[in-house]
């Protein structure tokens, strides 16, 4: 199906994005008409002088549910778009396994950190935060935060060694991949698999938000169990690119992340060549207001796992190599019960971010939109003093959460902390104390209060 104008050799910007919708989907798209070979992947020769590539995502003999790969038509093979790579200067961003810095144990929290002036692409803008895991194994994730106060121009990008998942909290980005065009904005997700080439544009002003780079399990949709066939995230609002190229002509600078280092080339032709492509493994856009959240509607606080967007799995049955996880606008209505999320220790280390609003664990202030927090494997956290004095004497009516966006990596492993982060002005280096404002209630003489 050709759903999109190719872009012309200008490039960037010149055409709109179409999307296929599904998730995991065998897909099938051509810019140009008759450029997807029928009933071969390989024919002697590709229609329109296309060279035929496939892009394996997963190793070739993965079980059928998480065999991913694509065959990709294009001006010119990876091989023939190449050049000799030198160490690039990595600046903020690392890779597990990063030991810079040691922090004692404990829960740890950041204001926003303002974009900077300088100019910065989305790739130069990568600012480490924790890494956890080892990228080396394919075990394990980073947690960065991402700015970009320019456009990638003639620049393209790919990282070998990670899933990328996108969460932009200020700013549209477009997103110029291989396989086509993906406008994101807050509360849009974008992911973008290993290998896959792309481009970074602002669509207005500068951009802020985070990035998990996944090492491990493609990110997948949970199993739904007893909820049955829908609600959560569902497959269909999931939007991957309809194929879209460009021909150009024009020594460019690649970058690629292979092996926790930067590399960069500079090569004879933008990459984003692709006329036609058709299989599973391709990048996808999701707004995480279409997610359907399923909660407690008598009573109790459930785990937080009911609102899992995307998983990563490891080896280990239930044991995500990552969960993301999403606290949107819903409905409070539990009877009787402490509505925010309840004090606890988690094997699974937790970082979490703030798109917009307030979220219900945190409602006196210091977890600010654009903000980010760590609780790590096994430390203590919970709601803040305003938040459980707030909610244990509030009137239990419906109550609807408005206007807030929050959402969590959770990963099993331990989560590092880089030295950029630890040594960030917007530590909130008391924040650990904040348990400590909680107030005692106990009355042994009291049984209700
Ligand atoms: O720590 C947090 O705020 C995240 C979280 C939310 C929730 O509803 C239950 C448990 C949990 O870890
Ligand atoms: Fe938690």
């Amino acid at each position: 199906m050709n759903l999109v104008q190719p872009f012309t050799a200008a490039g960037a910007g010149t055409a709109e994005p179409a999307y296929l919708s599904g998730f995991g989907n065998q897909f099938e798209t051509e810019a140009l008409p008759g450029a997807l070979p029928v009933g071969r992947n390989s024919p002697q020769r590709c229609a329109y002088g296309l060279y035929a590539e496939q892009l394996s995502g997963s190793p070739f003999t993965a079980p059928r549910a998480a065999n991913e790969r694509s065959w990709l038509y294009r001006i010119r093979p990876t091989v023939a778009n190449w050049g000799q790579f030198r160490r690039a200067e990595p600046g903020l961003w690392r890779t597990a396994p990063c030991a810079e810095v040691e922090v004692p144990p404990a829960p740890m929290r950041w204001s926003p950190v303002p974009i900077p002036e300088r100019g910065l692409s989305f790739i130069e803008g990568m600012h480490t935060v924790t890494t956890a895991g080892d990228a080396g194994s394919q075990a394990g994730m980073a947690a960065h935060l991402y700015f970009a106060t320019r456009s990638m121009e003639d620049e393209y990008f790919y990282n070998a060694d990670a899933e990328m998942l996108l969460v932009p909290q200020q700013g549209a980005l477009r997103l110029a991949t291989e396989f086509g065009l993906i406008d994101i904005a807050p509360g849009e997700i974008a992911v973008i698999p290993r290998g896959v080439k792309f481009r970074a544009e602002l669509r207005g002003g500068s951009a802020r938000g985070y990035v998990c780079e996944n090492y491990g399990g493609a990110l997948t949709l949970p199993e739904r169990g007893p909820i049955g066939a829908n609600c959560l995230a569902n497959p269909r609002d999931f939007l991957t690119p309809a194929a879209a190229y460009e021909d150009r002509e024009v020594k460019s600078l690649l970058t690629v992340k292979w092996g926790g280092t930067l590399w960069q080339a500079e090569i004879p032709a933008s990459p984003l060549d692709v006329v036609a492509w058709h299989g599973n493994y391709a990048p996808y856009k999701y707004d995480l207001r279409r997610y359907s959240p399923v909660g407690p509607v008598l009573f109790d606080h459930a785990d937080p796992s009911i609102f899992t967007v995307l998983t990563s799995p490891s080896d280990t049955p239930g044991t995500a190599n990552i969960d993301f996880v999403i606290f949107p606008e819903r409905w409070m209505v539990a009877e009787n019960t402490f509505r925010p999320p309840w004090y606890h220790m988690n094997v699974m280390s937790e970082f979490m971010g703030l798109i917009y609003g307030v979220y219900d664990a945190k409602t006196g202030g210091g977890f600010a939109p654009g903000g980010f927090s760590l609780h790590n494997t096994m430390l203590p956290h919970g709601p803040d003093m305003s938040a459980f004095e707030g909610a244990s004497k509030a009137e239990l009516k419906p109550h609807k959460l408005e206007g807030t966006l929050a959402f969590m990596f959770e990963t099993r492993f331990m989560q590092r902390v880089t030295a950029y982060a630890a040594g960030l002005p917007e530590l909130q280096r008391d924040y650990g104390d904040y348990g400590q404002a909680l107030q005692r209630h106990f009355d042994p003489s009291r049984r209700e209060w």
